[in-house]
């Protein structure tokens, strides 16, 4: 067979295979969860496009929502209040049908979010260590958990609390330093394997990310 045949069996394969998961997947949304700097939107964006599912960033619909930054509603309201309104706008978020959908940081570790999340969606952590999250998050300033004089302490700190929690996600999957495009097709592997449409090994990982017949 020629390069151009294999690669348009290769799309033809892939467009079956997200047809297929948008099915098992019926009315949930894929729920991203993870730390700051993670890739939850850039990957997010990503599997949305594969899918072709829309995709949503609850911290951006918080914003629209209230017309003020993350920063603002912090300054303003602090963060008990920030939760609330997270929290009020992901269930909303929920109900709204099939689409990939990237919390906040902070977002999964309210309980009623996250049983939020457990009954309508199906959750997956983008797991990172410290030296990744910490190049990630030095790009931008819009984050006032890090606005701290030791941003390094922090996200350790809050590595600590999270990951134990993040964990309780339905898959895992690690977000390195490797192409989005990479990371986004391990997702789709990992939820394949959850979904039923292909063999897992016996930690619950896809040996492959081929649908059977
Ligand atoms: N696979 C990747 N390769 C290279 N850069 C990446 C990758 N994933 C994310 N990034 C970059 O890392 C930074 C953080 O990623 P992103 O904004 O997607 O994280 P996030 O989990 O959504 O963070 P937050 O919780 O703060 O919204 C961005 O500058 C993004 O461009
Ligand atoms: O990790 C967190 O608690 C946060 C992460 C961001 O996505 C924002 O939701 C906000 O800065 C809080
Ligand atoms: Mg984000």
């Amino acid at each position: 067979m020629s390069t151009m045949d294999d690669h348009a069996q290769q799309q033809g394969e892939a467009a079956g295979m997200a047809a297929e998961i948008r099915e098992r997947l019926g009315s949930r949304p894929l729920v991203i969860v993870g730390l700051m700097g993670a890739g939850k939107s850039t990957v997010g964006k990503k599997i949305a496009s594969l899918l072709g599912l829309p995709f949503f960033d609850a911290d951006n619909e918080i914003e629209a929502v209230s017309r003020m930054s993350i920063p603002e509603l912090f300054e303003a309201y602090g963060e008990t209040e920030f939760r609330d309104l997270e929290r009020r706008v992901i269930q909303r978020m929920l109900e709204d049908g099939p689409m990939v959908l990237a919390t906040g940081g902070g977002a999964y570790m309210n309980a009623q979010t996250r049983e939020a999340i457990a009954a309508l969606g199906v959750s997956v952590w983008l797991k990172a260590d410290l030296d990744l999250l910490m190049e990630r998050v030095s790009r931008r300033q819009n984050r006032p958990l890090l606005r701290n004089a030791n941003p390094r302490d922090v996200m350790k700190k809050l590595m600590a609390e999270r990951y134990p929690i993040y964990a309780l996600a339905d898959l895992a999957v690690t977000s390195r330093d490797e192409k989005k495009e990479v990371i986004a097709q391990e997702v789709l592997d990992a939820l394949s394997g959850y979904l039923g449409l292909c063999e897992t090994d016996t930690s619950g990982q896809a040996v492959t990310g081929n649908i059977p017949s």
